[in-house]
Parts: C-alpha cells; structure tokens; sequence
C-alpha cells in the first residue's frame, strides 16, 4: 500500500432511523437523521480523531464504517470494499475496539482469548506468534498473559483488546474511546502504543474520543460532527484558533479579596480565597502579574476540553482556519 491510497472514501454519507415517539395509543413513526451529508476521506498512514458533542452521529458512523449499519444515503469504500455488503472480508483488514466493551471471554485467560481471535480471523498460527510476541513486548502483557480476563484492571483489559483487534495486522484500526476510564499512565502508554503503532507499521487510525490528551498527543487531524454533519475538518490548532476559547486560571489567595483587576484577564467568579481568571493574554504575563501584586499560595491553569471548543463551535463562531481547513455551519 503506498503512502497515498484512500482507505476511507465517505461521499454525502447518511444514516437514518425510524422512530416511535409521542404517548401510548397516540405513537407516531418519525425519521431521526443521525448522519447526514458527510464527506471524508481518510489516506493511508493518517490518525485522525472523530470529534463531536454526545449524540452527534460518531458511533453511527463508526457502525458504518465497520459495515454493522448499512447507510440509507451516499457511498462510503473502506480499503475499496462496501462495508455493509463486504462485512467479513473488511474484518480481515480493519481492527475495531470499543473502549466501553470487550471482545474478550470474560472467563478465559487472556492468552486463550487471543487464541480464539486467531482462529476467527484465520490467523496462521507462525504469523500468530510473531504478531502476539512483538504486541506482547510493546504493550507489556507479559505479566497478565495468563490471568482470566475478569480479573484484569481496565487498563490491562484495554491492552488486550488492542491486541485481540491488531492480531491479524489489520490496515485500519478503528478506537470508541480507547482510553475512557483509564488512569494517566494507562492513558499514555496506550497513546505512545498507538503512536509507534502508526509509525512503525504505518497503520491508519481513526478514534473517537471526549479527551483532549488522546487528540493533542495523537491527531494531526480532527474531523468535528454536530447533529450529524461535518463541521470541521483539520488540524487541531486551526479548531482552536478558530475559536478562541479562554484559558481559565484559577487563584487561590492568601486571603479572600474583592474581584482582581488583572491586565489581559477578567474575573468571572470569587469563592472565599479563590478566583477564577478567564485569561486574554499569555498565561506567563498574567501569572506573573498577579504574582507581583497579590500573595498567592497555588495557581491553576485549566486549558478548554475538547468539548468547551466543539461547544463554541456550535455557539456560531466558527470560522475558516488561517491553514485553510474549513468550518461549516452545522
Ligand atoms: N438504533 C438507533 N435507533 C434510533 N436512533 C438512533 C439509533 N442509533 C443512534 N440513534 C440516534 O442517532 C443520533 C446519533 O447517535 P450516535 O450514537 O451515532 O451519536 P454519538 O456521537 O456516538 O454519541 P455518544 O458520544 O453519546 O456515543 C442520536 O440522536 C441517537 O439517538
């Protein structure tokens, strides 16, 4: 595969649902759009991250993209198959993991596990080896290999799903959350897996994700949905120059004090001794200027969440990025 094949190809993707709603006896059938119109194309050796507020049509698309929903408009060509009609071929080529569920036997130890998902994916059994050696070593299962998957901590469960879902050397692999739940080291050992995972073998990747550690550590690219449209699509500093939204510092005081008046900030909440600076100028002048002219005992400084920027984006500021990525109105 070349640097430049088109592994995901979405033209005017949509998926609909027919719905009952309204009280008993009175229920009327209604069409819910949960993706409507969506363009993408994802190129081979990319990471990108799929972005959207809950309920804007991620998981419907990812159900698309892995052939379980047949879309009711548009094309979509995953590694140049039909998804919903190539369900079992596309399997031998993509790896999905849902970071809320497992597809490993509660019961059975997690090399056991993985022997079963040889045998799904018709894994030959030397190919097997070398694969679960070299996974093995990157993601340190060593240590668990052997303990029932029930018995597992979420992190170490995550691990194996990984493993369960790159196996057969899939092209594609395709996360829901892979990190929800985990703690900060579980968390980076995954991103810095994922990350040698796409440089060494040049595996494309696309993950949804409410984290913005996973985004700023893993995606070059972010593709925002909203109601079920695309509304952006590029780089993650273009999403946030965009729309600019405020850094927060917040103050603890020596002693509680009116509202600070602090060049390149505005307070919008006091609390006893604490403050809450919505910052317009660089974190460093303001901290130092608050610093000279009041006595602090701790500073906090919270970047937006990847949820504060996409919700901006839906308050109507969205503009077009200076590196040319784009930004629709959803
Ligand atoms: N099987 C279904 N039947 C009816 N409506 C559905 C079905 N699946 C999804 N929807 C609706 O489609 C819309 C998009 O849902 P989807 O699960 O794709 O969103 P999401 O972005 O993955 O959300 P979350 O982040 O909460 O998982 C929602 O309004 C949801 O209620």
């Amino acid at each position: 595969m070349t640097a430049h094949d088109t592994v995901v190809e979405a033209r005017g993707l949509g998926r609909d649902f027919t719905v009952s709603e309204g009280p008993f006896l009175r229920r009327r059938r209604c069409t819910v759009s949960a993706v409507h119109g969506i363009d993408l194309t994802v190129r081979s050796g990319e990471i990108v991250g799929y972005l959207g507020p809950n309920g804007a049509g991620k998981s419907s698309t990812m159900k698309m993209l892995t052939g379980i929903l047949t879309p009711t408009s548009g094309s979509l060509r995953v590694l140049g198959m039909e998804p919903s009609r190539r369900r079992t071929r596309l399997a031998r080529r993509i790896g999905v993991v849902f970071g809320q569920r497992t597809t490993l036997w509660w019961d059975l130890p997690l090399r056991d596990s993985l022997e079963l998902a040889r045998h799904m994916y018709r894994v030959p059994a030397a190919d097997h080896a070398r694969r679960l050696g070299r996974l093995t070593e990157l993601l340190e299962l060593g240590p668990f290999l052997d303990t029932p998957v029930r018995r597992l901590s979420l992190g170490q469960r995550m691990r194996g799903d990984l493993t369960a879902a790159l196996l057969h050397g899939p092209d594609l692999l395709v996360l829901d959350e892979p990190t929800i739940g985990l703690d900060v080291v579980s968390k980076s050992a995954i991103r810095e897996f994922l990350l040698r995972l796409n440089t060494e073998e040049g595996t494309t990747i696309l993950l949804t994700t409410h984290d913005l550690g996973d985004v700023e550590r893993l995606c070059e690219r972010v593709v925002v949905i909203d109601r079920g449209s695309l509304a952006y699509d590029g780089s993650l500093d273009g999403l946030r120059a965009s729309m600019p939204v405020p850094r927060v510092l917040t103050v603890d005081l020596a002693v509680p004090a009116p509202a600070l008046e602090v060049e390149g900030a505005r307070c919008v909440r006091v609390e006893g001794p604490r403050q809450w600076l919505e910052l317009s100028d660089n974190p460093a002048a303001v901290i130092a200027r608050v610093t000279r002219d009041h006595g602090v005992t701790d500073l906090t400084l919270r970047e937006p969440d990847i949820e504060g920027v996409v919700a901006a984006l839906y308050r109507g500021s969205a503009r077009t990025g200076a590196d040319g990525t784009r930004s629709l109105s959803g």
